[in-house]
This record gives C-alpha cells, sequence and structure tokens, in this order.
C-alpha cells in the first residue's frame, strides 16, 4: 500500500518542535548520520595529526576552534542547518542538490514549490524533514563556468554571507557548506576556497557569539587538499605553528576521534516559522525565468548536463566517479604531452636526414595491448606527422626472412 502523502506544513511544525533526542529516538531516514561531537574542530584535527613533539594546546584557539574541514557527505551531518548549492528554480537537480533533496523526501520539494526560487546570491531556508540536519539553506551560486569576474566573486561571497545571516536570524549554532559553485557552475576550486574561508572568518569574527561550528563539507580530494591548505594559514592557531607537511596539504583525512563533547546546541525554537511560508501564502508556483538571457543558454545546457549527471547514480559516488574522472583525463593529457614531445624530436630528426629513405621511428610511450612493455611496437611518423602503431626493423627483416622461406 503506498505511503500517504504527507503535508509539508504540518510535518515541519512536528520536526521544528521535537528537539535532538526525540528526533533520534523517532529515527532519521539514515542511520548512518554524524553528529558534531564526531567532527573534530580545525585546531584538534591539527592537534591529532600525529603531533610528536609534545607541543601541549595552550590558550584557546579561537576561530580555530569555531569551524571544521569534513571530507564527505552532507547529508549525513546532524547539525542545525546545511547549506545545498541549489539553481534558481530551487526545485531540485542533481549534485548536491539531487542528494538533499533525495536524502529529504518529497516535503523539501513541496515546501521549495511555495518559495517562488531564488536569485543567484540570496539564499532561503527550509526544514530538512527527513535529514539529520533540521533545515536547509538554498543558495544560488553563480554559473562561472571557469570565469572569475567580480561579479561571480560578489555572488559566490553573497551566497556565504546571505546564508550566515540566516544562520543567525533563526538562532542556529552550526552549519555546513558544500563547495559551492564548484561543480556543475564552474568556479575554480582555489579562488572559490578562499572566498568560502575568507567570507566565514570576517563573519565568524563579527559574529563570535552567535555560531559553534561552521563546517566545510569537501567531497572530492582536490577541495579536500586545497582547504587544508588554506585553513592552516588562514585559520592558523597563534600558539601553534603551522607544520610544513600541512602547507604541502598532505592527504590526511581528518580524524574522525569523537571530541569533547560540544553541547552548545542551537537554540531549540519550537514551531519555528520560515518567514517564507507568510510571504509564500497562497502564492502560485512560478516557473522561473533565468536573471538573465544568457543564463537561459548556460541554464539549458546545465539542464541538459545534469540529465547527464543525474543518471549517473548514487550520491556517495559522486566524488569517486569525478577522482576517478580527474585522474584519466591528467594521464590522457600526459600521453598526448609525450607524443607531441615525440612528434617534434622525430620531426627535428626527420630534417637532419631528409635525404634517406628510412622511415622514422618513434616508441610510443603506451604499452600496445597484448605487449608487456610496448617494445616490440612503434609509432611511425610519416610525411604528413601522423602516428601510426607500425612493426619495428628487427620484426619487418623477420617478416621478410619467413616470407622469403
Ligand atoms: N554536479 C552535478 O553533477 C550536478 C548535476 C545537476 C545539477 N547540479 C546542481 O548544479 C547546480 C549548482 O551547481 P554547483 O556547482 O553549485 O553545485 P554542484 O554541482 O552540486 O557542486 C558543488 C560541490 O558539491 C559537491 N558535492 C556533490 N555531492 C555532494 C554531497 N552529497 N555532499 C557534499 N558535497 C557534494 C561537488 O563535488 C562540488 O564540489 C544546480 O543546478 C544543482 O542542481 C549539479
Amino acid at each position: 500500500m503506498s505511503k500517504k502523502k504527507k503535508d509539508w506544513k504540518t510535518e515541519k511544525e512536528r520536526l521544528l518542535r521535537m528537539d535532538r533526542d526525540e528526533r533520534r529516538k523517532e529515527g532519521y531516514r539514515r542511520q548512518d548520520y554524524i553528529s558534531l561531537d564526531k567532527i573534530p574542530t580545525w585546531r584538534e584535527d591539527n592537534y591529532s595529526d600525529g603531533r610528536e613533539d609534545g607541543n601541549v594546546l595552550t590558550g584557546t584557539g579561537g576561530l580555530s576552534e569555531k569551524v571544521s574541514l569534513y571530507k564527505g557527505d552532507i547529508t549525513v551531518l546532524e547539525l542545525d542547518a546545511i547549506v545545498n548549492a541549489a539553481n534558481s528554480s530551487l526545485l531540485g537537480g542533481g549534485g548536491v542538490d539531487g542528494c538533499i533533496h533525495k536524502a529529504a523526501g518529497s516535503c523539501l520539494y513541496d515546501e521549495c514549490q511555495t518559495l517562488n526560487g531564488c536569485e543567484t546570491g540570496k539564499a532561503k531556508i527550509t526544514c530538512g524533514y527527513d535529514l539529520p540536519a533540521r533545515f536547509v539553506i538554498h543558495t544560488v551560486g553563480p554559473v562561472a563556468r571557469g570565469h572569475v569576474g567580480p561579479t561571480e566573486t560578489n555572488d559566490l561571497t553573497s551566497c556565504y554571507q546571505n546564508s550566515l545571516r540566516l544562520v543567525k536570524e533563526y538562532g542556529l549554532s552550526t552549519v555546513a557548506f558544500p563547495c559551492i559553485s564548484t561543480g556543475i557552475y564552474g568556479f575554480p576550486n582555489e579562488p572559490a576556497g578562499d572566498i568560502a574561508l575568507n567570507t566565514v572568518k570576517s563573519w565568524i569574527e563579527e559574529n563570535p557569539n552567535t555560531i559553534t561550528r561552521v563546517i566545510f563539507c569537501v567531497f572530492l580530494e582536490t577541495d579536500f587538499n586545497i582547504y587544508k591548505k588554506k585553513m592552516s594559514i588562514i585559520f592558523e592557531d597563534n600558539d601553534m605553528e603551522v607544520a610544513d607537511e600541512q602547507l604541502k596539504g598532505d592527504n590526511m583525512s581528518p580524524s574522525t576521534r569523537p571530541t569533547a563533547k560540544d553541547d552548545n546546541r542551537g537554540k531549540e525554537e519550537a514551531g519555528d516559522e520560515n518567514k517564507a511560508d507568510s510571504d509564500a501564502e497562497g502564492i502560485e508556483d512560478v516557473v522561473m525565468e533565468s536573471q538573465n538571457p544568457d543564463d537561459d543558454v548556460a541554464l539549458e545546457e546545465l539542464n541538459q548536463e545534469e540529465d547527464e549527471n543525474n543518471s549517473q547514480g548514487k550520491c556517495d559516488d559522486i566524488g569517486t566517479e569525478q577522482n576517478k574522472h580527474e585522474d584519466t583525463v591528467s594521464e590522457k593529457k600526459d600521453k598526448e604531452d609525450d607524443k607531441e614531445d615525440e612528434l617534434s624530436a622525430a620531426k627535428t630528426e626527420e630534417k637532419e636526414t631528409s635525404k634517406s629513405t628510412v622511415e622514422m621511428e618513434v616508441v610510443s610511450e603506451t604499452a600496445a595491448p597484448g605487449t608487456s612493455t610496448g617494445e616490440g611496437i612503434k609509432d611511425h611518423a610519416d610525411s604528413s606527422g601522423q602516428h601510426e602503431s607500425i612493426l619495428t626493423d628487427s620484426m619487418k627483416s623477420k617478416d621478410a626472412a619467413e616470407k622469403k622461406e
């Protein structure tokens, strides 16, 4: 028998009246949730990185106790809020947006439909429903597609600022950000990391008593290394030097050693109303027009890409898929570079021996299938410089000898 569809408003009021223990007793959809006390602060992470020198932590870590670097799926984090890298329709899609909607359940979509979309750089808040997080803050990053100008920088900065503004407005104290705009919207990872870390740092300095923890939830190895390197500088403890290997961005994943219980949980405001609810009362679902004509094209392409990506399967595998993809891409690039080097070497050699009729042979880097090292197969650069695999001299003369017999 199909489950009765829940009314999102009733479900939201019910859930927001419950405290964390009651939510846990009822059970989240995913039992493998991660509670805050399982996520070390940046300060503890640094300390737990096998610091053998007995360097005792002195004083308070300040900022470095207010932030964490976590590598994994944002939908399992049991926090006051997780931030969604949404699109302007707020009606879901793929990537982290798709994962959050899938994990939260259909009530999230139903509530989002009443929000009338969201502009780039702005943020809107909904209940988290079946997520371990109480709220979802939806923000729309800039479609950078590799280009970062003042507009893209300002829009991405606004995403973090407006999300944190809602954290403060709703009296929340723990929040996690994904790497907004760095997936399908194509914002380069390094500058995006700088914007994320520096915007959050400034906000914490201005609101020191508002927040317990901001968690940078990265999904890809690339982002993990970028954030680790930058956080060692931006959130450096005054009383701790930054270890050299950290600056090089070692690949150690953050330890999940349980830390001292952080019971500074967000204020449990029962029956918390989402401001957008009252605004959105009775508003027809509007099909969001993009902010400017160019976006239509970008979004059109994105939707096509989204369809491809959506079929890519499970959320928690995105990171591995993308890492694998990154590895193959760089391998292919190395091989192409090698071939180009060989080609230019072959061309110079050809010039020197232009009179001889001897054909150029360039050893291919890749072992051709069926040969252990590729020794038996060589590339042949003909007059047009095209590469094709041919037999080597020794194999040719062997062939000729066989033919004579
Ligand atoms: N990346 C995709 O395959 C994909 C596909 C369709 C739509 N979208 C999304 O693309 C638009 C937003 O682009 P965007 O670059 O801001 O977002 P995004 O493409 O989701 O990428 C943002 C970052 O989130 C990372 N990420 C993906 N899944 C998770 C997860 N479960 N937990 C934590 N981090 C994760 C992802 O690796 C990237 O670093 C929206 O239209 C939205 O629907 C993404």
